[in-house]
Parts: C-alpha cells; structure tokens; sequence
C-alpha cells in the first residue's frame, strides 16, 4: 500500500468541481511515475480518471482489470490485500487520458484499509460473480460504502458479473433478471462478462442520464478489453 499513490480528494482537479482531474503530464512524478518524461507544453495534458472496482471475496475483480489492462487471466487465486492499483493510457481526440483503476480486496478484514481509496472516483464498478447469488445480494451494500466516499450524482455506476463463463444459459439468464433488477434500482449500467475468454456482454437496455463530459469514461471502459493503446502496471511503475 505503500507504494500507491496517495488517494485523490474528493471532487474536482484544477479544473473545479467536476470529479475531472486535469493534471499538467509533469506533475505526475509527484505520485513516483514517469520520473523521466520529457518536459511537456502546457497543453499537453493528463485527463485522469479514478475507477474504483468493488465486491465480494473471490468475484473476480483482479482478474477483470487484468483482463481490460493486460488482456490476461490468472486461474490462481491470490487474494489482494488492501488496495492495488493499474493505470491504463490512451488518447481521445489527442488528448492524453489515464485510467486509474483502484482494484480493491474483498475480503472483510481489508475493507477499513480499501475503503480510504474510495475517495474521488468517476467511476465504480460492483462486481459480483453471476455463480453466487449471495455475491449479487451484497452489491448494494458495496454501493453504499463506495457512495459513503463520493459525490452519488457524479460518478458513473457499472454493475459488472463475473465468471460468466461457468454458468450455463439456463441459469445465467435466471440470474440475469435479478441482476437486472439491482442495476435498475442503482442507476448502473450492467454488463456479463468472462475474464477467462475476454467476452463481455451488456445486458438491458438500461436509460442512464446523460454525461456528455463522461462519454469518453464511459466509452473506454464499455468495450472491456478494447480500445487501449497502451497499459501501464503497478509492477512497472515500480521498477
Ligand atoms: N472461470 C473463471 N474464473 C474466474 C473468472 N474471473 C476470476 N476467476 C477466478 O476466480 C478466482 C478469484 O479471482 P480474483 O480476480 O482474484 O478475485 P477478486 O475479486 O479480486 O478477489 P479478492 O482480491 O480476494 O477480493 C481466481 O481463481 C480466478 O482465476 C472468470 O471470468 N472465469
């Protein structure tokens, strides 16, 4: 944990309000990152956003950032412990943009340590697995403690199920209606995905206000795995 950056407050960057961070690239080195890049003209500029993913013990999170940063899977199970954290770069338009991806621990006794990253977020992703009826249940219990951190009418919400792959049709699409039912009670976008094959599906035809400022968020994340151009792990920041 030590080695994180430290959490982002709450709301806006030098920009305001807007729970964007607009950083100039330079000053990224205060986190310990790219050290070495090269000076930058001012309007050579970071977009960042922080995604915080949230759920259950074992649902599979660590492996659907994998999967979306690194387009890899792990059938190992190592339990993370506290907080980890991925950044994800890529342009829009020219504009440099970065994903903080904050992949939090599930299990009970490290919520008190991930729940201070909670802090800041654009946007929060629930996972439970779509095996686990249980895991769907405490969704909303995860919500609330993500919300506890932040501005509940400025982020954007994705209710993600996992391990789709292990399900067969006939109990997916049960599972589906109620999952359904909690995306619609939260205002979250859903969508089934397997971090085993990569597939990602978006279920319902949800009707979520419109951000036009957060349409570039939204866009990268949707297509999970796709549209990246470049991936950047804590690992490597490390180095
Ligand atoms: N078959 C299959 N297994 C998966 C999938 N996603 C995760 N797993 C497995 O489920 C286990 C837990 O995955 P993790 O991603 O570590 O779970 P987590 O939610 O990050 O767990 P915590 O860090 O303890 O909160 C691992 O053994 C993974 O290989 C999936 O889409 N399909």
């Amino acid at each position: 944990v030590s080695l994180l950056p430290p959490p982002l407050p709450a709301g806006g960057g030098d920009r305001g309000g807007s729970g964007w961070h607009w950083l100039p690239a330079r000053s990224l080195p205060c986190w310990g990152i790219a050290q070495d890049a090269p000076a930058c003209p001012p309007r050579c500029r970071f977009k960042i956003s922080k995604i915080i993913v949230v759920g259950d013990l074992s649902v599979g999170k660590t492996c659907l950032i994998n999967r979306f940063c690194k387009d890899t899977f792990d059938k190992n199970y190592k339990a993370t412990i506290g907080v980890d954290f991925e950044m994800e770069r890529f342009e829009v338009l020219g504009v440099p943009f970065s994903l903080q991806l904050w992949d939090t621990a599930g299990q009970e006794r490290f919520k008190c340590i991930a729940s201070t990253y909670y802090r800041g977020a654009q946007a929060i992703v629930i996972v439970f697995d779509v095996n686990d009826v249980g895991s769907l249940e405490h969704t909303r219990q995860w919500l609330a403690d993500a919300l506890k951190e932040n501005d509940p009418s400025n982020v954007i919400l994705f209710l993600v199920g996992s391990k789709k792959d292990l399900s067969t049709p006939a109990q997916y699409s049960l599972m589906e209606k109620d999952a359904l039912k909690v995306a619609q009670e939260m205002q979250a976008e859903y969508w089934a995905v397997s971090s085993l094959t990569g597939e990602s599906q978006r279920g319902g035809e949800m009707q979520i206000p419109h951000q036009p400022a957060r349409g570039a968020l939204r866009g990268s994340l949707l297509p999970l795995g796709q549209g990246r151009t470049c991936g950047i792990s804590s690992s490597e920041w490390r180095r």
